[in-house]
């Protein structure tokens, strides 16, 4: 499963949403895809899924564009924060749906995962609160195994023990079935452990794409007397400064050498690793 995207733009009237965006998804990984409201995910992700057609630029899976292509569509499954609030069937009648549509859905499973979210079958969508709903959607997600799987944002309303499960569910059946699993959201600290590679948007374009144990390693705190920190991270790509009295934190971004590494503990400098969360906070804060 290949998805391409090539400068890939999209307007909405005047608006960017997204500017000239590049970048390949090639292996069965899960891709967490981060950034800040109103960054562009789900424009990027619409497309993707076929919902929308670009201002210009491109995105194929596997060669094909996905707008109004049922070959796509049945391999792409885009599960979102979706109102059932006119929705009068049960979880049964979904289920069974979906099914139609989905080639690889294991209806097994599904029901499976249907007693894991402890939901009433027989009670009409509708009348679901929204985490029950928010788990409705991740169960079509999961038990579809479609080989492209996007979850946008599709927590909300769950509660913590509710995302526990969807997370343990996804990692499972992720390790039997791999496939390309797109997890677009905000809840960075808590479900960075899902990421095999990550996406950051900022303002329409793509600023981060790296492997996630890559990503880590190349943020650094640098922290010690002003002087030594200031001399160490002056040819470094700095992305946050905090000074305590006469002691300096400098938030770099990038690869460390060993030899660069040595010369901090020559001057006495403590490197300290960063999350996820500060670094995302840092690279997308205003003026970075
Ligand atoms: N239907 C629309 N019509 C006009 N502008 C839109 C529309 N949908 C999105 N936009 C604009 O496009 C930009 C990107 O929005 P998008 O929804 O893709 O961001 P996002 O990263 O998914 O944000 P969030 O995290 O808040 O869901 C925003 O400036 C938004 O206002």
């Amino acid at each position: 499963m290949k998805i391409a995207v090539n400068q890939l733009s999209l307007k909405y009237g005047n608006e960017l949403a997204l500017s000239e965006v590049s970048f390949d998804i090639d292996s069965p990984k899960i891709y967490g895809l981060l950034g800040k409201n109103g960054a562009g995910k789900t424009s990027f992700l619409s497309i993707l899924a076929s919902y929308r057609e670009p201002t210009s630029g491109s995105v194929t899976v596997n060669g094909e564009t996905p707008f109004e292509n049922a070959t796509v569509m049945q391999q792409v499954a885009f599960l979102y924060n979706k109102d059932y609030k006119e929705e009068t069937d049960n979880v049964l009648g979904i289920l069974q749906d979906t099914e139609r549509y989905r080639p690889h859905f294991d209806r097994e499973y599904a029901e499976y995962l249907v007693n894991r979210f402890n939901l009433d079958v027989k009670k009409p969508v509708k009348q679901f609160s929204k985490g029950m709903q928010s788990a409705l959607n991740v169960i079509i997600g999961l038990a579809s195994r479609a080989p492209i799987t996007i979850f946008d944002e599709v927590y909300l309303g769950m509660d913590v023990p509710s995302r526990d499960i969807f997370y343990k569910e996804l990692l499972e059946d992720q390790e039997k079935h791999p496939r390309v699993i797109i997890l677009s959201t905000h809840l960075v600290s808590e479900m960075e452990y899902l990421f095999d590679e990550v996406i950051i948007l900022d303002k329409g374009k793509v600023i981060i794409h790296e492997e996630f144990d890559s990503l880590i390693n190349k943020g650094v705190k640098i922290i010690g007397n002003g002087e030594a920190v200031d001399r160490f991270v002056q040819s470094k790509n700095q992305i946050h400064v905090e000074q305590l009295g006469q002691t300096k934190a400098v938030m770099i971004y990038g690869e460390l050498s060993d030899h660069d590494r040595m010369v901090a503990r020559e001057q006495g400098l403590e490197l300290e690793p960063i999350s996820l969360h500060e670094l995302f906070l840092h690279v997308t804060k205003e003026g970075a």
